[in-house]
């Protein structure tokens, strides 16, 4: 099977709130994948569906061959620990080193000798250039440094799929890129796929072998690289040059204005 998941025809509503309504993409084997949308489109409740937090109301997620939503609970577990996860708050334990933050999820949920441990945690971290920072506490780390260690830790159970969830946000430009090439170099070292969560194309152009468009819990757009760039698409324009003025609105739904003023005109 060339694609590690595959999304068929995705609903789901919050309530009455209908967020995904037929989504249909794929995550192919070895390949990063940019998914975009404006705030509150639905990536997240998208992402929730891939580790199956939430229920499809219609449609399915497959996972190298299985279908998420039919799984047990043990099954689940099992799935949850081939994804890889980093979020924009990178979510390392305060009060614990980089070391013990990075041994946290194999001793968590492995059996492997405490030995294995150290040089698997050592082996992810010089990867990403911070073997020597592994005594230091998350609060001695920069913000840069901080995001290369939860990259590092999202890599340390040799997931199939790493997810990245607004990587890019805050950082300044030089550590930034940083964390793009690593991304790129992580995912071909190490043979994985990878979904990246951002509102940044101009970085993910970088890395990212497709791109999909969210809008209105739909894929409106998508392509490769070169597609997206020379897209005249006005949802990927008005990404690509940051336009305040397009398809995607900055008022989220509401009733016509004078309505909801208590004076009237
Ligand atoms: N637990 C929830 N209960 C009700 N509505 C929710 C819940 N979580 C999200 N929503 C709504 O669902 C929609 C999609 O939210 P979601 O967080 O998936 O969007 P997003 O694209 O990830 O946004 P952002 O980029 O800002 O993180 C939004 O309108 C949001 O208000």
């Amino acid at each position: 099977m060339d694609n590690l998941i595959e999304v068929n025809d995705l609903h789901f509503s919050y309530g009455p709130h209908k967020v995904l309504k037929g989504i249909n993409l794929t995550i192919p084997r070895g390949k990063i994948v940019g998914i975009m949308g404006a705030s509150g489109c639905g990536k997240s409740t998208l992402l929730s569906h891939f580790g199956g937090q939430l229920r499809p109301s219609r449609g399915s997620v497959n996972f190298m061959g299985q279908v998420i939503h039919e799984l047990s609970n043990d099954e689940l577990y099992k799935v949850r620990l081939k994804m890889g996860m980093m979020f924009q708050m990178s979510g390392l334990f305060t009060d614990m080193t980089v070391y013990d933050n990075m041994a946290f999820p194999l001793r968590e949920h492995t059996d492997l000798p405490e030995e294995l441990i150290h040089d698997l945690v050592l082996m992810k971290l010089h990867a990403v250039g911070l073997r020597n920072a592994r005594d230091l506490m998350p609060g001695d780390l920069s913000g840069g440094m901080e995001r290369r260690v939860a990259l590092a830790r999202a890599t340390v159970t040799d997931p199939a799929l790493i997810i990245y969830d607004e990587p890019f946000a805050g950082l300044d430009p030089i550590s930034l890129n940083t964390i793009a090439n690593l991304i790129r170099k992580l995912n071909d070292a190490l043979g994985v796929s990878s979904v990246v969560v951002t509102y940044d194309l101009a970085e993910s152009l970088k890395i990212v072998d497709y791109i999909y468009f969210i809008h209105d819990g739909i894929v409106v757009a998508q392509g490769d690289v070169s597609e997206m760039v020379n897209s005249q698409d006005s949802f990927v324009r008005q990404f690509l040059h940051a336009e305040p003025d397009g398809p995607i609105a900055f008022q989220y739904p509401s009733q016509p204005y004078p309505n909801d003023l208590n004076i009237k005109a």
